[in-house]
């Protein structure tokens, strides 16, 4: 058993725990992250974000192509599955030869291959291929992450899971002709209409009665009828069981009301949600756990001031870049010597459905406005009448800001069609910095960008 010494120790390598490392690193401090996986960036760069939108971006390049065919770009463009999916190897293994420059060339910071465990609150297992190593740390960063939630569905394990879809070197290696996708969430939603625009027939179950359980109303409803119309979406659904049919492929059993069906496809893509992974030892040391993961207040610390839980693993906003300001939020009150003097700001974190097309939201929307009895003045933009809109045939959708009805300040938008993850980050800076109504009206945003369709939705109000 090794015995080392860290300043700062993170579980996991992810958005929740390198920003961090490095900001450390680069103040002098020793730094060691461990992860099983033996390279940065978690799960975002392994099995999500970056995989995913590869094979978004190519299905919308698809898609756009045939809009052409008819304004001069005729011809038939074919789907090569196989060199999709390599396209998106490329990246991953791309952006991974960048991280372990990025490492080499830092001085005071190791990257441990191994999971790591707690035994008291300043010591930390490693178990590695070559046995358990031991560290005494001063700091600790828990950045375990998420992990795809399986639910006891009987027949579950013949079911895809994002992990499956995306990792390097996938398992899915041909285009299905018919995908059964159970839960309309972030990930069920996207990669439908992925499928769908790729020529795949697509069939959604979805348990509640809305699409994106817990979004705006509001914006969903916008949204929903945009989609692929091919897409078969069937609400109100309790799926029972998934078996293998005679023929190799997959049958889901499901009850909708009193009914019970079933419904036959080549795969079945589970994706009804992620659950956090907690390293062993973290209750036994006092931290706290709950059902959404490791319990922390705006400054990121646990019931441990120098330990904190970033990411993923607390489960308050679980998405990359909101793993990446918490991470940068720690290594500040670390530096602070654990007096907090930075904190999280959760409210204004942009939040994009990467779908075809795309819908993003930050801030206060009316569905929370309404909750909270707060006052909206909403300012609108339709994309029916942008240029950028018209030039790419892509006019649905459109820019809406919610500002506090008296103050004219902006607290929140959300935008439907092209550009939406663009263009809810200047919709969130705005938000974030308390910007009104008369500011944005007054900007000159550029022309023909979808961006001064902003200034268009806050001169609406006038
Ligand atoms: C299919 C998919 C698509 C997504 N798309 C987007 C998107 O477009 N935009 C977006 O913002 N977010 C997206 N997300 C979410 C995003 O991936 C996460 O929010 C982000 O990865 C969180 O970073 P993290 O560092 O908290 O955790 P993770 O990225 O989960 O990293 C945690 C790391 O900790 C390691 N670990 C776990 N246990 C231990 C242990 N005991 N010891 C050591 N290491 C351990 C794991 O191996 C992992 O590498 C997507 C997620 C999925 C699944
Ligand atoms: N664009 C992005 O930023 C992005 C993309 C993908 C994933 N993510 C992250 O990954 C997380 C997980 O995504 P997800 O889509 O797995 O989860 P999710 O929580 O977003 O959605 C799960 C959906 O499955 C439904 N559901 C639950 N149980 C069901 C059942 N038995 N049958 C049918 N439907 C059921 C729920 O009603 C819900 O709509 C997200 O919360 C997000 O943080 C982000």
């Amino acid at each position: 058993m090794i015995i080392q010494y860290a300043d700062l120790l993170t579980i996991g390598a992810g958005g929740g725990a390198y920003p961090a490392a490095f900001r450390l690193a680069r103040a002098g401090r020793s730094v060691v992250m461990v992860d099983p996986k033996g390279v940065m960036s978690g799960n975002c760069l392994y099995e999500g974000c970056v995989p995913s939108k590869a094979i978004r971006e190519t299905a919308e390049i698809y898609q756009s192509q045939r809009r052409f065919a008819e304004r001069g770009l005729p011809g038939t463009i074919t789907v090569d599955f196989a060199k999709i999916m390599a396209h998106k190897d490329s990246i991953q293994s791309r952006r991974y030869q960048q991280h372990a420059a990025d490492l080499a060339a830092t001085p005071n910071i190791q990257m441990i291959q191994g999971e790591a465990r707690f035994i008291t609150p300043h010591e930390v297992a490693v178990d590695t291929a070559d046995g358990e190593r031991r560290l005494r740390c001063a700091q600790v960063i828990i950045a375990s992450g998420s992990d795809v939630f399986v639910p006891p569905v009987p027949g579950s394990e013949f079911c895809l899971t994002s992990h499956d879809l995306y990792k390097p070197d996938p398992i899915l290696k041909t285009l299905p002709e018919r995908m059964i996708v159970i839960g309309g969430g972030y990930i069920g939603l996207e990669t439908a209409t992925f499928f769908a625009a790729l020529g795949t027939r697509v069939t959604l179950l979805q348990r509640g009665g809305q699409l994106l359980n817990g979004m705006d109303p509001g914006m969903v409803a916008v949204l929903t009828p945009l989609l692929d119309p091919s897409i078969h979406i069937l609400t109100g659904i309790d799926v029972t069981a998934v078996e293998v049919t005679p023929e190799g492929g997959r049958r889901v059993h499901y009850t909708r009301g009193e009914e019970d069906d079933t419904i036959d496809g080549d795969v079945v893509l589970m994706a009804v949600g992620r659950r956090p992974v907690i390293p062993a030892g973290a209750a036994e040391i006092g931290i706290t756990v709950t059902r959404k993961g490791v319990a922390v207040g705006a400054d990121l610390q646990t019931a441990h001031p120098h330990i904190y839980a970033c990411g993923d693993v607390n489960g308050r906003v679980p998405l990359f870049h909101a793993a990446v300001r918490q991470s940068m939020v720690a290594a500040h009150n670390i530096l602070g010597g654990n007096i907090p003097m930075d904190y999280a700001d959760f409210r204004h974190i942009p939040t994009t459905i990467f779908t075809l097309p795309a819908a993003a939201y930050v801030g206060i929307t009316p569905a929370l406005a309404e909750a909270q009895g707060i006052p909206l003045q909403i300012g609108r933009y339709d994309f029916e009448e942008d240029s950028r809109a018209q030039i790419l045939e892509r006019m649905e959708g459109g820019i809406q800001l919610f500002f506090a009805a008296d103050s004219l300040r902006l607290l929140g938008g959300w935008v439907v069609g092209i550009d939406a993850g663009a263009l809810i980050g200047q919709i969130g800076t705005a938000a974030a910095h308390g910007l009104t109504a008369y500011d944005l009206a007054r900007f000159a945003d550029q022309h023909p960008m979808s961006a001064e369709g902003i200034g268009k939705a806050a001169r609406s109000l006038f």
